[in-house]
């Protein structure tokens, strides 16, 4: 099919016709920069990842399954360490965690960031170094504080002035000194969906810059015998692609880090600029490699620090989805396909899977774009417009919302969805008691469970009605 008549197909379909999609001519390929490194298509049009061909995988696992491109995790890991030679770089649990996970991660060099007393027992329980683990969150309650001290966690991010308190508490009260960073944010707009951005003024995380409460929480830490201040800590949003953000922010925070030397007389040894480095989960998305990152950030930094005099502190970056983000990809099974008239005349084809918003929220809470391949062969039909759809009781349950299929997709065919890897099975639910997908990672032709699917058996456990 030519260009001209693809653009009839979205009109066709009632679509402003978004240049992202596949084109319909290449249905069947891989778009390259959408798929973990070692993923690719046998000539019948099956999908292979680490050597495993989809099929197989979910001949035995079932679907929908999430799978997890060992190589290319620990590749991307090892670049943002090999690029960040001169930061610390810590990974960002929260876009995806588990035993395994913490394991690579402390392989390939990095450290790790926790937010919650379940991400910091995960970590601990996969043997990770409780040095190598800082803690953040807004509201973290006295029980995850005191897990962290007693643990030895390397660095405790401070969020609110009853944390500083709570924290010279438990510290006195143990006869040690807790090391803290203190969260500030820096009144960044920075660009992406507005739930996820956290450095504008009005929002939960951190202390205000602007306002003077960061330069308040930071004494308070210094005069505290208590507590060590390691530094500022800023993250200005996820999923950003623009370096002027961390710019501004940079500017800003280190600005506050060297009026602390200066009115404090204390040179913080630290300072965190967070993760929220972008991916491609379309081909309009066009992500900077951690080589190019690492220069923009290295040098703003140095800018900075030379323009306010002071010397340049250890740096540290907070990457998730960048790292994990690209290495998993999600594979449904098709279970019915329908075309549904559209009010202008035109149709749209809309194909159900076995999961859906329960495995991938980011559509219905960030309008976030996916998109998708058939997975299990090759077909040359006529390529159609669809809208992958999931399971659940939801009109708003939408796992891709536009993406060329071949028009014969049908019950049995498989999906994959690329990019899944991020704040998917770690945002997941059992939304309609639909029990959550496993992670299964593959190398070199092999298949390795990092989280069994959950079972209606593990649902029915916390149901304290169940007789017998
Ligand atoms: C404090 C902090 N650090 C790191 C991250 C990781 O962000 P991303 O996965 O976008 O790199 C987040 C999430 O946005 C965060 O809140
Ligand atoms: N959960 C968000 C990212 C923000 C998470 C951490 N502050 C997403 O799926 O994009």
């Amino acid at each position: 099919m030519r260009a001209h008549e693809a653009g009839a197909l979205h009109a066709q379909a009632g679509h402003r016709g978004p240049s992202w999609l596949h084109t319909p001519g290449n249905v069947n390929d891989l778009v390259p920069q959408l798929w973990s490194g070692t993923a690719k298509k046998t000539a019948e049009g099956s999908l292979v990842i680490g050597g495993v061909d989809v099929r197989e995988l979910v001949a035995e696992h079932g679907s929908p399954a999430f799978v997890l491109d060992e190589e290319d995790f620990r590749a991307r890991a090892r670049a943002f360490k090999t690029a960040f030679k001169d930061f610390d770089v810590f990974y960002a649990g929260k876009a995806f965690l588990s035993t395994t996970v913490v394991r690579w991660v402390m392989e390939e060099g990095l450290n790790l960031d926790v937010c919650s007393g379940g991400e910091l027992a995960v970590a601990l329980r996969a043997g990770a170094d409780p040095k190598r683990l800082g803690l953040h969150g807004n509201n973290k309650s006295v029980a995850e504080l005191t897990r962290a001290l007693d643990a030895g966690v390397g660095r405790i991010v401070a969020d609110s002035l009853f944390e500083i308190d709570r924290l010279i508490a438990l510290a006195r009260e143990r006869g040690i000194v807790a090391p803290v960073m203190v969260r500030v944010t820096a009144g960044v707009e920075a660009h992406t969906h507005e739930y996820i951005a956290t450095a504008h003024e009005d929002q939960k995380f951190g202390f205000s810059i602007a306002s003077g409460a960061a330069f308040e929480a930071v004494a308070r830490v210094n005069e505290a015998p208590e507590l060590e201040l390691l530094g500022l800590h800023s993250h200005i949003g996820s999923q950003i692609f623009d370096s002027a953000g961390f710019e501004v922010a940079a500017k800003r925070v280190i600005s506050l880090h060297a009026r602390v030397s200066e009115e404090l007389g204390v040179d913080m040894p630290e300072l965190d600029l967070g993760g929220g480095f972008g991916i491609a989960y379309t081909t309009q998305d066009d992500p900077s490699d951690p080589a190019q990152l690492a220069t923009e950030l290295g040098k703003i930094v140095e800018h900075e620090c030379r323009a306010f005099g002071v010397g340049v502190p250890k740096v540290s970056i907070e990457p998730g989805r960048a790292i994990v983000g690209p290495a998993m990809c999600t594979v449904y099974s098709v279970g019915t396909v329908k075309e549904v008239a559209l009010d202008n005349g035109a149709a749209r084809t809309y194909v159900s899977v076995d999961g859906g918003m329960s495995d991938n929220i980011r559509a219905a809470l960030y309008d976030a774009d996916y998109s998708c391949t058939l997975a299990n062969r090759y077909s040359d039909a006529t390529p159609t417009l669809a809208r992958v759809v999931g399971k659940h009781c939801e009109s708003g349950d939408i796992v891709v919302k536009d993406e060329f299929l071949p028009s014969d997709v049908g019950p049995g065919d498989l999906v994959a969805v690329p990019g899944t890897g991020a704040y998917c099975r770690s945002m997941a639910s059992n939304y309609n008691h639909v029990p959550r997908p496993p992670v299964i990672a593959v190398k070199d032709g092999q298949t390795r469970v990092v989280l069994r699917r959950e079972t209606e058996d593990d649902m029915l456990l916390l149901d304290m009605g169940v007789e017998g």
